[in-house]
């Protein structure tokens, strides 16, 4: 008998929507966001710049700013993170979920060895001496590929590869369940961006851990996740085994992706990207979509599964397919809440990436 190491549900994202109050109006980056993480499961999130990707990886660590405002649930093994209080945010951070934002420059300390700031995380975490921390700091920096007789070093004396990758070994530190990875390897050639996301996916896979990877590039996407959401204007309007959505992608934006020319490493659709403080109506792709019907300048539509935990958000693919049904139609009680004005988490606790 094999066992299936993509059962368990590890986190479920329902309903979610984040708006900011900004002094132009309320821009709403993520509507009604809902998806899965399975246990072992890489999970990539694509789509072009200022759609809401990060907004979404922050919310999930409520590592947002406080003119954020959060609608909806995030359950992470059985227990709304968003009715978390903070002392049982401070242990979820790092330890069971971690992150890794996209500038390793700005997330070290540059007046502290990197293995001090290493170790700094098993002292704060797991209260360990400072001997044994710095061992741990050791093994890790080794483990990500770097030679451990740097551990004295500053985070100027490394190159932009190796920061990526000392920055690898800050969020793994704790080996956290879920992975939050936003676009990493922003900046990097192409041969060093795989060669590093190359080396988190084998080390989450080890440990049977999860990631959100977040991502501009189709490619890696492709090669690395194994289901994809693809994220429009706040909006899911694609989701599926990565596989099927890039053979056969059924939103016309997932489509105009695909067949984008990747220019300086991001992807690029003709069109403007909408407002997202008044976002156009209807279906919010549109204006851009070659495709669209009368309908589609009216009707916002639904994200309906088309096959096999194939969902989208088109009208003109509704019309085209025969078995169509609604995602997590159950009623999702609905928790508006302001984000706590609490000082933002210290680099030790959600590791030394966030500052
Ligand atoms: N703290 C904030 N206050 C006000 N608006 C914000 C804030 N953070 C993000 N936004 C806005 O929310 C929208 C989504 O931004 P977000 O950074 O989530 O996009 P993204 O998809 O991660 O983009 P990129 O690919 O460029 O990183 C943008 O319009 C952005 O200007
Ligand atoms: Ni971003």
């Amino acid at each position: 008998m094999s066992i299936s190491f993509l059962s368990t549900q590890l986190l479920s994202v329902e309903n979610l929507s984040v708006s900011f109050k900004t002094s132009r109006g309320l821009v709403k980056a993520n509507e009604n966001i809902s998806f899965e993480i399975k246990e072992g499961e890489i999970f990539g999130l694509i789509g072009e710049t200022g759609c809401g990707k990060t907004t979404l990886g922050k919310a999930l660590l409520r590592l947002l700013s406080n003119n954020a405002r959060i609608e909806g649930r995030i359950v992470y093994r059985g227990k709304n993170i968003l009715s978390l209080s903070e002392k049982e945010m401070r242990s979820l951070r790092g330890k069971k979920i971690g992150i890794m934002l996209q500038d390793p420059s700005i997330c070290f300390n540059p007046v502290l060895s990197v293995g001090s700031q290493i170790a700094e995380i098993y002292r704060y975490h797991e209260g360990m001496r400072k001997k044994d921390a710095e061992k741990k700091a050791s093994e890790m920096l080794e483990l990500v590929g770097i030679d451990s007789s740097r551990k004295s070093e500053y985070p100027h004396q490394f190159s932009g590869g190796m920061l990526q990758r000392i920055m690898i070994a800050v969020a793994l530190a704790l080996k956290p369940r879920l992975l939050i990875a936003d676009e990493p390897t922003k900046g990097l050639d192409p041969d060093m961006k795989l060669q590093i996301l190359e080396i988190i996916t084998k080390l989450v896979r080890k440990e049977n851990s999860s990631m959100l990877l977040i991502t501009h590039d189709l490619d890696v996407a492709t090669k690395l996740t194994d289901r994809t959401a693809v994220m429009y204007a706040g909006e899911i309007v694609e989701i599926g085994k990565t596989a099927t959505v890039i053979s056969d992608p059924k939103h016309p934006y997932t489509f105009a992706l695909l067949h984008s020319l990747p220019e300086k490493g991001l992807m690029t659709v003709l069109g403007q990207s909408p407002s997202l403080i008044s976002p156009p109506s209807g279906c919010r792709y549109h204006p851009r979509c070659s495709n669209q019907l009368a309908d589609c300048s009216k009707i916002h539509p639904e994200l309906l599964e088309h096959v096999d935990d194939h969902f989208v958000r088109c009208l003109l693919s509704e019309k085209n397919s025969k078995n169509v049904r609604r995602k997590g139609s159950k009623n999702v009680r609905r928790e508006a809440q302001l984000i706590p004005d609490t000082p933002s988490p210290g680099c030790a606790e959600v590791g030394v990436w966030h500052c």
